[in-house]
């Protein structure tokens, strides 16, 4: 990740030590044990994080000279977040500094893990203050649930933890994962996906791990694998959870060693990604070891995101409407009209199984084929959402009759459209029905940007 960070300690033997810990993780890392360096340090730029020895010139143990470079830090105009370094285990010490603005102490010798997570709370901490809700933009939803989801994702973004994404079909988990990349310090990077549901075991390895020419059949040439290509960068691995148990064991080599192997190549390759996983699976059964290895868990889920059903956060409904029926009213090129207040009604109360997904199919649907003045809650075609009642306009009309009038591209939408809607969002289940492979079924989700 970019972040830079300072190591401010007299100690060079310590400086360094942490100095070396720390640059495999981090952008750029820098030592200054003279502190007097410290303001032409700081106008070339400022850290993100600084850690600093209290303790700092060698006999003098009360910290004031700590203490005073830390109140230099915090005058700054955008301030680095602090974790200060003492010694000698020294509580009150430790507590001024807390009371002076340092994030965080911790003392030496430092555990390891103890001084990354250190960090990264501090880097959190910092992206979180910048305002949840200014971030993930294209997450809409104003819900007390929502805006906890964007806190959640602002706070995790610019950490380097694995984070798997939980939720059911079509509740937004891909948005979230581009929202966590392009809020993190890997920004500039690719965010790379990769169906893992769809990916044939046979291929699995040189998908993911690249291949050398001539290592197979089919290998013309060499070929870099998704870690490779996403480098510096996120992978997104969807649909995690329906990996075979041998695809599964490979995955977890590869994150434990931090390396892969392309077939055919004798020396592995150092990865460089962060890895955002994301299922439908529940929890029950993502926690059941004849579906998922426990061991491949706990390396993906350093951090847990649960995106909640649409149903458990109805208050987004009318936002969320309102930007579909006016998004596909341009596209189709059809007159803006409002939700009958009976359809509003009837799409509040409804049970949303397919969730966000299967709410803009419904704004898509209702825009094609709404005949009325206003929409009716006919015109979504919602499964099971009852009667039309009494405000509504009339019966839905025939898929036949409406389809006269529409595109080849636009069948071929509506045909995906209502195939997702009958299953839920279940992409395995509306492929199936489509008659195409998943992997084809994903591609035209992204032709149509559904
Ligand atoms: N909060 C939201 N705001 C706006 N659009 C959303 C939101 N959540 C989901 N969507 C839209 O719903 C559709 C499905 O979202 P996404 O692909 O992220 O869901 P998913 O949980 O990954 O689905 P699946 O489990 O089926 O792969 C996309 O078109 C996405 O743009």
């Amino acid at each position: 990740m970019s972040a830079y960070v300072l190591i401010l300690d007299d100690d060079a033997d310590v400086a360094t030590a942490a100095q070396l810990l720390l640059r495999r993780r981090y952008g750029k890392v820098a030592t200054l044990c003279d502190p007097a360096g410290l303001p032409a340090l700081l106008a070339q730029g400022v850290p993100d994080v600084v850690l600093l020895d209290l303790n700092f010139t060698p006999g003098f143990i009360d910290g004031a000279e700590g203490l005073a470079l830390l109140d230099l830090l915090r005058a700054q105009p955008q301030p680095p977040a602090v974790i200060a370094m003492t010694a000698y285990a020294d509580v009150p010490l430790a507590v001024e500094a807390l009371k002076r603005g340092a994030g965080d102490f911790i003392t030496k010798p430092w555990d390891n893990a103890r001084l990354v997570a250190a960090i990264d709370q501090a880097l959190a901490r910092r992206a979180a203050l910048r305002g949840p809700t200014a971030a993930a933009p294209d997450l809409m939803g104003e819900s007390a649930a929502m805006r906890e989801l964007k806190a959640l994702i602002a706070g995790v973004a610019p950490t380097e933890a694995n984070v798997m994404v939980l939720g059911e079909n079509g509740v937004g988990k891909e948005l979230v994962a581009r929202a966590i990349h392009a809020l993190s310090r890997r920004a500039a990077g690719t965010l790379l996906a990769v169906d893992m549901g769809a990916l044939p075991e046979s291929t699995f390895e040189s998908e993911l791990f690249g291949h050398r020419k001539g290592s197979f059949t089919d290998a013309k040439a060499d070929r870099a694998g998704r870690f490779q290509a996403a480098r510096g960068g996120s992978l997104f691995l969807d649909e995690i959870g329906n990996m075979p148990l041998a695809a599964q064991a490979k995955l977890l080599t590869a994150l434990e060693r931090r390396e892969v192997t392309p077939i055919g190549a004798d020396k592995p390759e150092a990865i460089d990604v962060r890895i955002i996983s994301a299922t439908n699976l529940e929890e029950t059964r993502l926690f059941d070891p004849a579906v998922f290895r426990p061991d491949l868990l706990f390396r993906l889920n350093t951090i847990v995101i649960r995106v909640p059903p649409l149903r458990e956060r109805r208050e987004d409904i009318p936002l969320l409407l309102s930007h579909y029926l006016t998004q596909y009213a341009l596209q189709y090129e059809r007159p803006a009209r409002n939700v009958s207040p009976a359809a509003m009604d009837g799409l509040l109360r409804y049970e949303w199984p397919g969730n966000v997904r299967a709410l803009r199919h419904a704004c898509e649907r209702a825009v094609i084929l709404g005949q009325g003045a206003d929409y009716a809650l006919s015109d979504f075609g919602l499964p099971g959402s009852g009667a039309v009642d009494g405000d509504d306009a009339a019966p839905i009309p025939a898929r036949a009759a409406a389809a006269s009038d529409m595109t080849l591209d636009a069948l071929e939408r509506e045909a995906i459209a209502s195939a997702l809607s009958q299953f839920n969002g279940n992409i395995s289940h509306a492929a199936k029905t489509l008659g195409i492979s998943r992997a084809a079924l994903y591609r035209k989700l992204g032709k149509h940007g559904i």
